[in-house]
């Protein structure tokens, strides 16, 4: 029987430094993630980061966090229940770190009877850090413990026409009653170097962009350039001016360069060139979560209005909207009947 399984990053139990620490710890200590031989990794990650970083985080979370539990869990599992009611499949959600393991939720689907999965890691666009680490962790699962599964993995789909129409049509909604000087797209930012490692080819990517309008099977692995095709998919979708939007990266830590520019920047230049009315949408993510809730929603707002900005207005993530869910069923019905998944 089939069934399907969709994968998100996953939270701390709690918004307590004891709860953020061994999230962290496993978050940090993934290879694909901070990119450096172990030993590195483990002064770096352990010796360093994990010294101070549980206790700023966990205030951060505990801003953020709802009766209910993480924003980014309860939101994933809300889908996940609307997404079971408009399939015969049975569905399971599990989370790459945490304690809503892979490895769980391959056990839901097998004890009801599942032997052939479908993997929908829920990012729309490529990285190693994301959407590789992912499918990467649950074949290793499937080897370990389910070898009779069959797997088939739902690829990337930033570019996918029903995709951007949803994305482009709650965008239009959120800017419905909101006049804007500035339409900013912020994606979760990733190391340079990611994107130079992610290019199979070696030589196609130039981190300035200057190597997107060539077509390159490295595409399909660039983090970088499939942010900037989805916004120009949905720039053009909704017939937005070209001078009114702009792409930008978040969340980054100290340490190498980071995709750039950077969206903190953003916030403070925004004001100084007379753009005070900012709207930003942050569509690497499908669920809103501590990197858009806090640190978009919350920080952004206080970054740009000390600036000098005047009007802020953070758009959500499509979450457990009726659209969104309407075209995950609609994906992996397809997916049951014919085989064929979206590109
Ligand atoms: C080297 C560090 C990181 C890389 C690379 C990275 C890539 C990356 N992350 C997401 C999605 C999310 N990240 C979230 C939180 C988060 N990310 C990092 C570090 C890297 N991410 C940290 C340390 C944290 C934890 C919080 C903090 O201490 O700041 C989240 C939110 C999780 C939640 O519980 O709400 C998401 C989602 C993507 C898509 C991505 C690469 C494209
Ligand atoms: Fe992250
Ligand atoms: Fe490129």
């Amino acid at each position: 029987m089939k069934g399907v399984l969709f994968v998100n990053l996953g939270s701390p139990d709690s918004p307590t430094a004891k709860d953020v620490k061994p999230y962290l710890d496993e978050f940090l200590m993934d290879g694909r993630v901070i990119d450096v031989p172990i030993i590195l990794r483990n002064i770096l990650v352990r010796g360093i980061i994990l010294q101070t970083r549980p206790k700023k985080s966990a205030q951060a979370y505990k801003k953020i966090w709802w009766e209910e539990g993480s924003p980014l869990i309860v939101i994933s599992e809300r889908f996940t229940e609307k997404v079971k009611k408009q399939t015969k499949m049975p569905v399971a959600l599990g989370m790459r770190y945490g304690s809503m393991t892979t490895k769980k939720a391959l056990q839901e689907l097998k004890d009801q009877g599942v032997d052939e999965v479908l993997l929908v890691p829920l990012y729309p666009h490529y990285a190693m850090s994301s959407y590789e680490t992912v499918v990467v962790k649950v074949m290793e699962d499937q080897q370990n413990y389910f070898p009779e599964m069959k797997l088939t993995t739902l690829p990337a789909f930033y570019k996918n026409p029903d995709y951007i129409k949803v994305l482009s049509d709650s965008i239009a909604e959120g800017l419905k009653d909101f006049e804007y000087d500035q339409l900013l797209f912020s994606y979760h930012g990733i190391p340079e170097r990611h994107i130079r490692k992610s290019d199979p080819t070696k030589f196609h990517c130039k981190i300035d962009g200057s190597c997107c309008q060539i077509n390159s099977v490295a595409h399909h692995t660039c983090y970088r350039h499939q942010c900037y095709e989805m916004t120009k998919l949905v720039r053009e979708h909704l017939g937005l001016p070209e001078n009114k939007v702009s792409v930008s990266f978040q969340s980054r830590l100290a340490g190498d360069p980071w995709l750039k520019p950077y969206t903190d920047y953003e916030f403070e230049r925004f004001p100084k060139e007379g753009k005070r009315r900012l709207a930003v949408i942050t569509p690497a993510f499908v669920a809103d979560c501590l990197e858009t809730l806090e640190e978009i929603a919350m920080e952004g707002k206080e970054q740009f209005e000390e600036g000098g900005g005047e009007h802020y207005k953070h758009i959500p993530c499509l979450n457990d909207s009726p659209d969104w869910v309407n075209l995950m069923a609609q994906w992996v019905n397809e997916w049951e009947a014919t085989e064929t998944l979206p590109l």
